[in-house]
């Protein structure tokens, strides 16, 4: 009876934290959406088909990941990737933010929050492969990132483009767009939600470089050779400097952010809108 309580026990934790597993040689540990590979420079890829649309499971697992990064003194920086074909991330689910009740909305937030503050504050080199598109949630992520690589394929887009979807990009995402491309571009490009091609990407600044297709994986690795190369005190020192402002002003108002967030997603008016934009989604596949 002990024996079987503790079995649950491990299985449990074995489920939460995902295993590790020696593979052909390299090290690797996995859960269900989130596979990381530890050889070499750590690669992380989303694998929640069919658009690594941000579920509640899928945030959970990628910040447990990420945990297990940061805790691991070895690995100072991670590609961040998807397995989705042509799909970087869809954003945050919006099954999420659709038809449920107000406490499912509040502890959706919440997870919400907590990726963006683990991944955006992290001390270790974040380096995006964007292989797909990648609009609002799907573009926050990269641009927590310190160096973003995009496939040069006109199909995808990357952006804020919350507005046309009849919600707002709460303010720090807008921060850090603001941050990333200027108040200008992004005074423009959040009000008309832009998705802009890898070219136009490149342009305002959305992303850093654009490569061909096949080569977005090998140009992330020898980007982070070189962000490797500089000393991690010195570099840490200096994200934190540069991007401290930005994160403490959601960690003191997280409370007060997810009733915002609540309050805004139960409206009913939001709540049609996006009801037509998921009907619009359907009616595209024909
Ligand atoms: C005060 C301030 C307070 C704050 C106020 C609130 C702030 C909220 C901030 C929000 C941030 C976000 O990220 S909101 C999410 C924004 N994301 C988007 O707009 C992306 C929408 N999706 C797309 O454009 C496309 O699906 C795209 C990703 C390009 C892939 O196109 P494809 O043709 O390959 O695939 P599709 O056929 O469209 O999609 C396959 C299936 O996945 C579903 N799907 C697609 N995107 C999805 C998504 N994000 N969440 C759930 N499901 C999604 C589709 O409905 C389909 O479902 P089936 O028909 O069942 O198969």
């Amino acid at each position: 009876m002990a024996l079987a309580a503790a079995r649950r026990l491990l299985l449990h934790a074995g489920s939460r934290l995902g295993r590790r597993e020696a593979v052909d040689g390299a090290r690797r540990f996995a859960n269900k959406r989130v596979l990381v590979e530890t050889e070499g420079p750590a690669v992380m890829k989303l694998r929640n088909p069919p658009v690594n649309s941000l579920s509640l499971e899928c945030l959970t697992e990628f910040t447990i990941s990420l945990e297990k990064l940061e805790n691991d003194k070895s690995i100072r920086g991670v590609i961040l990737t998807s397995e989705c074909p042509g799909i970087f991330s869809a954003g945050l689910d919006l099954l999420e933010m659709y038809g449920r009740n107000p406490a499912h909305y509040a502890e959706y937030w919440k997870n919400v929050q907590e990726l963006w503050l683990r991944l955006y504050t992290s001390n270790m080199i974040l380096v995006s492969a964007i292989n797909g598109a990648s609009p609002a949630g799907g573009c926050l992520l990269a641009l927590c990132c310190d160096y973003r690589v995009m496939a040069d394929n006109p199909k995808y887009t990357i952006g804020l483009n919350e507005s046309l979807l009849g919600i707002v990009a709460p303010f720090w995402f807008k921060d850090m767009y603001v941050n990333t491309i200027g108040h200008r571009e992004a005074e423009r490009a959040l009000q008309l939600g832009t998705l802009f091609s890898p070219a136009e990407a490149l342009k305002v600044g959305v992303v850093d470089e654009v490569v061909p297709e096949d080569q977005v994986h090998s140009k992330a690795r020898s980007v982070m050779t070189k962000w490797l190369a500089i000393p991690d005190h010195s570099r840490q020192l200096t994200k934190n400097m540069m991007r401290k402002a930005t994160a403490d002003n959601l960690i003191k108002q997280r409370e007060a952010d997810i009733q915002n967030f609540t309050s805004f997603i139960s409206k009913d008016s939001i709540q049609k809108s996006l009801h037509m934009y998921l009907e619009k989604l359907k009616q595209k596949k024909g």
